[in-house]
């Protein structure tokens, strides 16, 4: 009896976590239109966006579009948006890897789509849309990294920033050159960005377009490391080596380890730390923790 309550309690408090991280930015209320710009979106097809689910608990989510440095068409937001969904229902998940096909991370929106919905409604809808991805998949109960190989231009630099770790290839650069277009990010990648390298250098980073090298991203905390290898298969398997020191262990602890980190990132403190303690009491006494205590380890 006390039992089944307790394992009542934990299934509430998990689907209330999930229900949480799930919460889209924008709905109708903010006048959000999204089957408008769903449909919009279907006219502009080419490329797309691949997701492998490896055993060990690491996905791989490619961006497909090389013959336009895999700039994002219409079908490519909307099947971004179909690739969160099913991470968000991949228990087994534990990381994620974001990376270019060609060799080359993402030049951002394709321009012949901007071109197309440059009207106020469009563009509005296109940003909230993006935003409501892009949030999903930076609360993804998964540790995340962007492979950065060639550039990552525009939408592409906004995105690196949703992801929890951004890993940079020799000669491959980060650059915001919204100003060139007469625009700031908006994807979400503006409030990240300030968040992840303070205000000073997010803005100098808007406001200068500047190329940001390996070098200059390990100064400013906006890159892990620059790895050692510039091709594509070889810096794919040094970002899986460098992600599972990250990702061993059972994945029920992996995936709370990164949603306190999520909730702690984005939440007020009280918040905050009434979520840790909801997480907390999904491990307490759980699998993982009881053999642990069997075993009494040693952390020497
Ligand atoms: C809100 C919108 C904003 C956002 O979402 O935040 C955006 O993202 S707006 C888009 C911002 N991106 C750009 O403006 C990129 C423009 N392109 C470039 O600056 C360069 O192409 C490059 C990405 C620096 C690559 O240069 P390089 O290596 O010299 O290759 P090419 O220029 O020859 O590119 C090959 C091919 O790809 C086409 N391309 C590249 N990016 C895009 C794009 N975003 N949309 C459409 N097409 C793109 C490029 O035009 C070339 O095609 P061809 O001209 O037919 O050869």
């Amino acid at each position: 009896m006390v039992l089944s309550m307790w394992k009542n309690l934990l299934q509430t408090t998990k689907e209330k976590i999930i229900q949480q991280r799930r919460m889209s930015l924008y709905s109708q209320a903010h006048g959000y239109e999204e089957e408008l710009i769903k449909k919009k979106f279907q006219e502009f097809a080419g490329g797309s966006i691949n997701l492998s689910k490896e055993d060990n608990g690491i996905g791989i989510l490619t961006l497909n579009n090389p013959k336009l440095m895999n700039a994002f068409t219409g079908t490519m937001m909307l099947e971004l948006q179909e690739r969160v969904t099913e991470l968000e229902n991949w228990k087994e998940g534990k990381g994620l890897i974001i990376y270019g096909a060609g060799n080359t991370f993402c030049s951002g929106s394709d321009l012949n789509v901007v071109k197309a919905i440059s009207n106020s409604q469009d563009g509005m809808n296109m940003c909230m849309f993006m935003q409501n991805t892009l949030t999903r998949l930076m609360r993804l109960p998964l540790i995340s990294v962007a492979l950065v190989q060639g550039k990552a231009i525009g939408g592409g630099a906004e995105l690196t920033t949703a992801c929890d770790f951004r890993l940079m290839t020799p000669g491959s650069e980060i650059r915001f050159v919204h100003k060139f277009m007469g625009l700031v990010p908006g994807w979400g990648g503006g409030a990240r960005l300030m968040r992840i390298v303070g205000s000073g250098a997010a803005l100098q980073l808007l406001s200068g377009a500047i190329r940001v090298d390996p070098e200059r991203a390990l100064r400013l905390g906006l890159s892990e490391e620059t790895l050692s290898s510039s091709d594509e298969a070889a810096a794919l398997e040094e970002a899986r080596a460098w992600l599972s020191q990250h990702t061993e262990g059972p994945a029920s602890v992996i995936r709370a380890a990164k949603e306190v980190v999520a909730v702690g990132r984005e939440l007020p403190m009280e918040a905050a730390l009434r979520t840790e303690k909801d997480i907390f009491g999904t491990l307490w006494g759980g699998p993982a923790n009881l053999q642990a205590l069997a075993r009494r380890p040693k952390h020497k």
